[in-house]
């Protein structure tokens, strides 16, 4: 199916976490498509003539019962950042906060629930290949972002209902325009000179997901929600589609950055269990200070092994195919961030 698939709406809807990175993206698209739009935040990162903005905390339900009013559909895709580590907030945010979101549905009668989750709930370190969503839950979560995402999509899912329709996307290594995570955190390594290695043998594919796929399979999700009530209670995988070796995607970012590839190899067991060290330290120091490393034993993990999905239920259940494809992606992203380029790069005539 086409993106004609997506019809001019003028609906009432909010988007919880609308001024982050999915969420701010997903806001545009629903104003251009006519949608009226509300926006829930801790803060307020644009202006936009068709969206009314409220700020507030989704941990005080007392402020998200203030936006709720007349809205058709929410979009909840608020987050503490994926790379801290701090539990106490995942847990507040994605766990409490998900179940103050369920709550003011109920009271205020939203109809729509689409909850932005996670490919990674199911991922606790080994090879995943073509993972379809009959993968469980994994059972020891790497992370406390991961582990408090599968308690969020729990509650979200099993609250699916008569009144309040709810699904779960569960997207992949998103990157686009304003991602604040993979390639910030990919440009700030290189700039230090700390890119100059492949973790393992590099021979592991992974999926990453471009932000329009992402927005694109929320609205159709919402869109579909109405037409086959039957998709609802359900999580479906969303990404590019185009599994690639992870540290050939690496290379292209940082090539397309004006930094070189990495090319020699680290042993994978040795560097998790590095990370698993720097883990151990971190744990240790943390009542005194907080630190927050980019070597932990996901990213080494993600780093490593396979991780890519199948999106074939999205497709037949609501015609999800992705929009944009990873080379464009890329292209697309490199142009959009000229302040992470490489500025003492060798011209390549
Ligand atoms: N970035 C990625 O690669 C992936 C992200 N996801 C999911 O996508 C969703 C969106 O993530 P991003 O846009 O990348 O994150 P982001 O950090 O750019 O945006 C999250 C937004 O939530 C807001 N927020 C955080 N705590 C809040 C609270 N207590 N009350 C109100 N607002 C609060 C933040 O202010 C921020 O604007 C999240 O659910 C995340 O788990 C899923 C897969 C991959
Ligand atoms: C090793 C370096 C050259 C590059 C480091 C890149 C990493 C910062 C990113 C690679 C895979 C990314 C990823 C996420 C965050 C950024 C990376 C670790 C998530 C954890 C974000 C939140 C999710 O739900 C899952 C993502 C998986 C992939």
């Amino acid at each position: 199916m086409s993106v004609k698939a997506i019809k001019p709406d003028s609906k009432i809807v909010l988007v919880i976490g609308g001024s982050g990175f999915v969420g701010r993206h997903l806001v545009e698209k629903l104003c251009s498509l006519g949608y009226t739009v509300r926006v829930f935040d801790l803060r307020t990162t644009f202006e936009h003539e068709k969206v009314t903005f409220y700020n507030g905390d989704l941990c005080n339900k007392q402020d998200l019962l203030k936006c709720m009013d007349n809205v058709d559909t929410v979009f909840h895709c608020a987050t503490p950042s994926p790379l801290s580590n701090n539990k106490k907030v995942f847990l507040r945010v994605n766990v409490d906060g998900t179940k103050n979101v369920l709550d003011a549905c109920f009271e205020k009668g939203v109809k729509n629930l689409i909850l932005t989750s996670s490919a990674s709930v199911v991922y606790s370190g080994s090879n995943i290949e073509h993972g379809d969503e009959t993968l469980p839950y994994a059972k020891r979560p790497l992370d406390c972002y991961t582990q408090t995402k599968i308690q969020q999509e729990k509650l979200v899912l099993s609250a699916n209902s008569e009144s309040l329709k709810t699904i779960a996307l569960r997207p992949h290594g998103i990157f686009g325009p304003r991602d604040p995570h993979m390639l910030p955190t990919t440009a700030r390594l290189a700039a230090a000179g700390k890119t100059k290695f492949i973790i393992g043998k590099g021979i592991n594919k992974v999926d990453f997901t471009y932000i329009d796929n992402v927005v694109y399979a929320h609205v159709l999700a919402a869109q579909q929600l109405q037409q086959k009530p039957e998709i609802a209670g359900n999580a479906y995988n969303i990404t590019n589609n185009e599994p690639i070796l992870f540290w050939e995607f690496m290379s292209r970012l940082l090539k397309g950055l004006g930094y070189a590839a990495p090319k020699y190899h680290l042993p994978y067991y040795f560097i998790y269990f590095l990370a698993f060290l720097v883990q151990i330290f971190v744990f240790i120091v943390s009542p005194f200070k907080t630190i927050r490393p980019t070597l932990t034993t996901m990213t080494v993990a993600l780093a490593g092994t396979h991780h890519y999905y199948s999106c074939e239920k999205a497709a037949s259940e609501f015609n999800y195919s992705p929009v944009v494809k990873l080379e464009d992606a890329i292209e697309r992203t490199l142009q959009s961030v000229p302040e992470l380029h490489n500025k003492h790069a060798k011209k390549v005539k």
